[in-house]
């Protein structure tokens, strides 16, 4: 399937900083509502992120992870700091990044496969070449012969691999992703992080995956980003260690778990994370 754009090059990635895909340094969010006192969401956040490298963040609730995620996909302005995508500095939403956040957010009153086609409209790319791209991701996720349904016809698993058909169908070299499977059953979300890490294999996105969940973040990601408490700052950057690819399994071995256990030292007394 001629799903395969970037990974040739990330694979080639070792981590020098001219491979930094993503730049983040210095960074700082202060929420300033007119009618209460400001809130400093983050402090001094600096990270880099390599071109077809998985990075999830995880932190308590509150400690800025979303506004982390949106400042990246240039949804809202930082306060201070550096946040680059490929060179450029992000003042705005640019096509090189999909978004998926905790509920699909599909549009109701079109079928899946329109629903999938929004972001090649909205760019105004070809139409032809996009629903054959927008076809082949939803047989990928298993979603043959829903195309022409509506959202409601789709249980949640089936609506949120869809919405990352969306995200995925004008080929963005970034992908960043909000609680994805956060609303899902423990089994559906088991399935899903499976899915997704074949369709990160055979996509070779770059992605940038939020969670409250500890062990998601260790049997998907190559590292994992650790905030504080507000205002987040970097607690620690633990890279995991486990090769790929990986099986479900690997969520219960002792391998895993003390990466677990290590990223919960740093929130015991913290709460809302688990
Ligand atoms: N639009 C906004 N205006 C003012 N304050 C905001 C706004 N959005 C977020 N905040 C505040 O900024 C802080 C960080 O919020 P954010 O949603 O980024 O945290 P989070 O880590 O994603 O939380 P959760 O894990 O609960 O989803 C919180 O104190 C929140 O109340």
């Amino acid at each position: 399937m001629a799903i395969r754009t970037h990974r040739a090059s990330a694979t080639a990635a070792t981590g020098t900083a001219e491979e930094s895909w993503i730049e983040v340094g210095g960074l700082q969010k202060f929420y300033r509502p007119r009618r209460s006192e400001p809130t400093h969401a983050l402090s001094d956040i600096g990270f880099t992120v390599r071109r077809g490298e998985f990075v999830s963040v995880v932190g308590p609730s509150g400690c800025g992870k979303t506004t982390l995620l949106k400042i990246l996909a240039g949804l809202i302005p930082k306060s201070e700091g550096v946040v680059r995508i490929s060179g450029r500095d992000v003042r705005k939403p640019i096509p090189e990044v999909g978004m998926v956040f905790q509920s699909a957010t599909l549009l109701p009153w079109r079928t899946i496969l329109q629903n999938v086609m929004i972001p090649a409209e909205v760019q105004g790319l070809n139409i032809a070449t996009h629903r054959k791209r927008a076809r082949e991701l939803l047989s990928m996720v298993g979603l043959d012969g829903f195309e022409d349904k509506y959202p409601h016809e789709l249980s949640g698993g089936m609506q949120q691999r869809a919405g990352i058909c969306r995200a995925l169908v004008h080929d963005p070299a970034v992908l960043l992703m909000d609680e994805p499977f956060g609303a899902l059953d423990a089994m559906t979300r088991e399935h899903m992080n499976v899915e997704l890490l074949r369709i990160w294999r055979e996509s070779g996105q770059t992605i940038v995956f939020v969670t409250h969940s500890i062990s998601e973040a260790v049997f998907l990601s190559d590292r994992v980003v650790v905030l504080s408490p507000r205002p987040g700052r970097i607690a620690e950057i633990v890279p995991i260690d486990l090769g790929r690819p990986r099986d479900i399994s690997l969520v219960s071995s002792d391998a895993a778990g003390v990466y677990v256990k290590r990223i919960r030292e740093h929130f015991n007394g913290a709460g809302a994370i688990d």
